[in-house]
Parts: structure tokens; sequence; C-alpha cells
């Protein structure tokens, strides 16, 4: 109901026609519908998504959830890490995904220092999702009890996420797997339980043993979302650009995780696009007459030859004045360029 709420037109960007074909067809996921398809024992789908053409084609796909991820900050921004991310970002890109997204349901990333600081401004800025960004959840890192169940009371869906939570980077040292010894593994558990038990719909589990995401996700109601957690959880997510193979970017090769699969090689079909449509407009192979669209009628055309060359003299002096003009300047910057010693 509260993801209706927030999809209103009034006084909101969703457009009135998604609302009702949403309603009509009831294809919108909600934390309810997701419980549904949970208790079917059918797996669950997520995806990231962090611009309107993402969140176009993650909806056309039928995907359950769509997580604008601060990973944002590595894959869209260029950081090094998640923890520079600020909230105006996060907001910025969920507003743009939910013009693209109607039916997934939407979950914004809390990032790092909008919820650690007291469970106050963490409702705040969940609120801040819901009513900017036509968010209709929102997801933090870490076993936070208390904070999760301020924000569900506020009226905010919360999935958890334990693991391997990126934010804490400075904490762990590094992007590895969490859990691996019994006595992590099953504070692993317990984290789990409490977080369900604050009133969490959803909880991901990222870079995990296989075994440990099992027993935790066979001891909950609530599904699980693996990343890196093997295939015994109840649904999996991955990041849009690794799982497209949108990251050939050298930047991006060192952030590519080994738990991804990759589904498709866009990024080479980038760089080849990119590289033809300059070989092309080089050669003049493009536009040529294919691509050049617009035309006048021959009357007119000659009209127009016949005006140029009344005053053509006169542009043609014009226009060598400007050149010379132009090319004195050239020379004075190409001087300064080269401090004047070579010419
Ligand atoms: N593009 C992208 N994809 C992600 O899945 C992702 C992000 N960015 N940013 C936020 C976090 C970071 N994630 C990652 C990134 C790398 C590994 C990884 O390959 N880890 C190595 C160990 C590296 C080490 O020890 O330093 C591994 O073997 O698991 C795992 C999770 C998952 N998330
Ligand atoms: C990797 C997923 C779970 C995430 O938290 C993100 O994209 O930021």
């Amino acid at each position: 109901m509260l993801s209706l709420l927030s999809r209103s037109p009034i006084g909101s960007r969703a457009p009135l026609r998604p609302l009702l074909v949403n309603i009509l067809s009831r294809s919108k996921t909600t934390s309810l519908s997701l419980a549904a398809k949970h208790r079917r024992s059918e797996k669950i789908t997520m995806v990231t998504a962090y611009d309107y053409p993402s969140a176009l084609h993650v909806d056309r796909a039928g995907i359950d959830l769509l997580l604008v991820g601060d990973s944002v900050g590595m894959v869209e921004l260029g950081m090094e890490t998640t923890q520079k991310v600020t909230m105006d970002q996060m907001i910025h890109h969920c507003v743009a995904v939910s013009r693209g997204a109607t039916n997934p349901m939407l979950i914004g990333d809390m990032p790092l220092g909008s919820y650690e600081v007291n469970d106050e401004r963490a409702l705040e800025n969940a609120y801040r999702f819901i009513k900017e960004s036509n968010m209709d959840g929102v997801k933090l890192e870490g076993c936070r009890p208390n904070t999760v169940k301020k924000i569900v009371d506020g009226g905010v869906a919360v999935m958890g996420h334990v693991g391997l939570t990126p934010q804490a980077i400075s904490v762990i040292g590094g992007f590895r797997a969490q859990g691996r010894t019994a006595v992590k593994a099953r504070e692993l558990l317990d984290q789990s339980l409490e977080l369900q038990a604050a009133g969490c719909f959803a909880l991901v589990l990222e870079c995990v043993p296989g075994p440990v995401a099992k027993v935790i996700t066979e001891a909950l109601t609530i599904p699980t979302i693996g990343i890196g957690a093997g295939p015994h959880t109840s649904g999996q997510v991955l990041v849009y650009h690794d799982m497209l193979g949108m990251t050939s970017h050298p930047h991006h090769e060192a952030f590519m995780p080994k738990f991804c699969k990759q589904y498709a090689n866009v990024g080479e079909m980038i760089n080849k696009g990119l590289e033809q449509y300059k070989a092309d407009v080089e050669s003049e192979a493009f536009p040529g007459e294919t691509y050049s669209p617009y035309k006048m009628s021959e009357a007119e055309e000659k009209l127009f030859m016949e005006m140029m060359d009344i005053d053509k003299e006169e542009r043609e002096n014009e226009k060598i004045k400007l050149d010379e003009k132009l090319k004195s300047k050239d020379e004075y910057e190409a001087l300064n360029l080269y401090g004047g010693s070579k010419k």
C-alpha cells in the first residue's frame, strides 16, 4: 500500500498511466508479493541499476527487485570504494531509476554515514528515499536491529545486508569473503535472525560460503538474496555492469568479482561501435547521403544559391580578414604554450 501511495500522481513525478497499469495487471512487486513468491519456493531475482536506461531494461526483463546500490560510486562515478557516496548522489540516481522502472520493487541503498549516527537520522534519510525518489524500500548494511526497527516502524520496508559489507572496508581491510570459520558463520546466523526479528522483509548475503548461506536461508522465514553466496539462497543479485560485461574499462576490471557470471559482452560492443564511428567520420563513410535526411525543394535551393551570389564578394573578403585574425591568435597561443622557444 505504501508503495502505491508513494507512486500517487499527486505531488509525484510518476505518471498516472503506469500506476493504473500496475494496479490492473498486479505486476508490481511489493514486500507482500515477494513473500508470496518465496512461500511458493520460486527463486527471486534482483539486479542493480543506476539510471533511466538501465532501469528500463531491468523492468522489461521482469526482474523482481531493482537495487539502486551504492556500488554506483564504483561502477558509474569511478570511485575506489563505496565509502564516499552521499545521500544526495543516491537520490539523484534513484530519481532517474524510478522514471524508468515501475514493476520491480525499487530499493535505495543507504550510503555510509546516513544511518549510523542515530536512528532518527536513519529514519529521516529513509524518508528521503521514499519522498524524493519514489523508492519502495531501503537497504542498509550490517546488524543494526534497532535502526531497522525504527525505520520499519516509521513505515518504510527495510532489506538487511550481512556478510561482506563493503561500506566497512576500512574495518574489514578488503573485499573478501566473510563467515569462513565456524564461529564467524554462527555470528552471521545470529545477525540474520536479529535482522529478521527487527522487521527486515529480505536479507542480502554477500560473499559467504555456500553452506553458511544455506543454513541461514533455511533458518529464516524471510527470503535471502545471495551475491557470491552459492546456490542455496532464496534469490540472487548481481551488479548490472558486471553481469552484462560493461566493465571492459581497465578501472572496472580491478573490481570484477569472481562470483559474477557474464551474460553479455556489452563493453566490447561499445568499444567496437565507437571505433567504427570514428573510422567512418574520418573516412567520410558517415553520414553520406543515407544519413542526410533533410532536403529542400529544388526551387528553394536554386533561390538560395542566387541569394548567395548577391553579396558573395563582400562575404569572401570578410572571411579572409577573420581567417587572418584567428591565425595570428593561434600563433600567439602556440608561442605561449611552448614557452616561446618553439614556433
Ligand atoms: N562492480 C561491482 N560489483 C560488485 O559486485 C560490487 C561492487 N562493484 N562494489 C561494491 C561491492 C564490492 N564487491 C566485491 C568486489 C570484489 C570482490 C572480489 O573479487 N574479492 C576477491 C578478494 C579480493 C581481496 O582479497 O582483496 C575474492 O577472491 O573474493 C568481492 C566483492 C561486491 N560489490
Ligand atoms: C552488491 C549489492 C548487493 C550492493 O549492495 C550494491 O550494489 O551496492
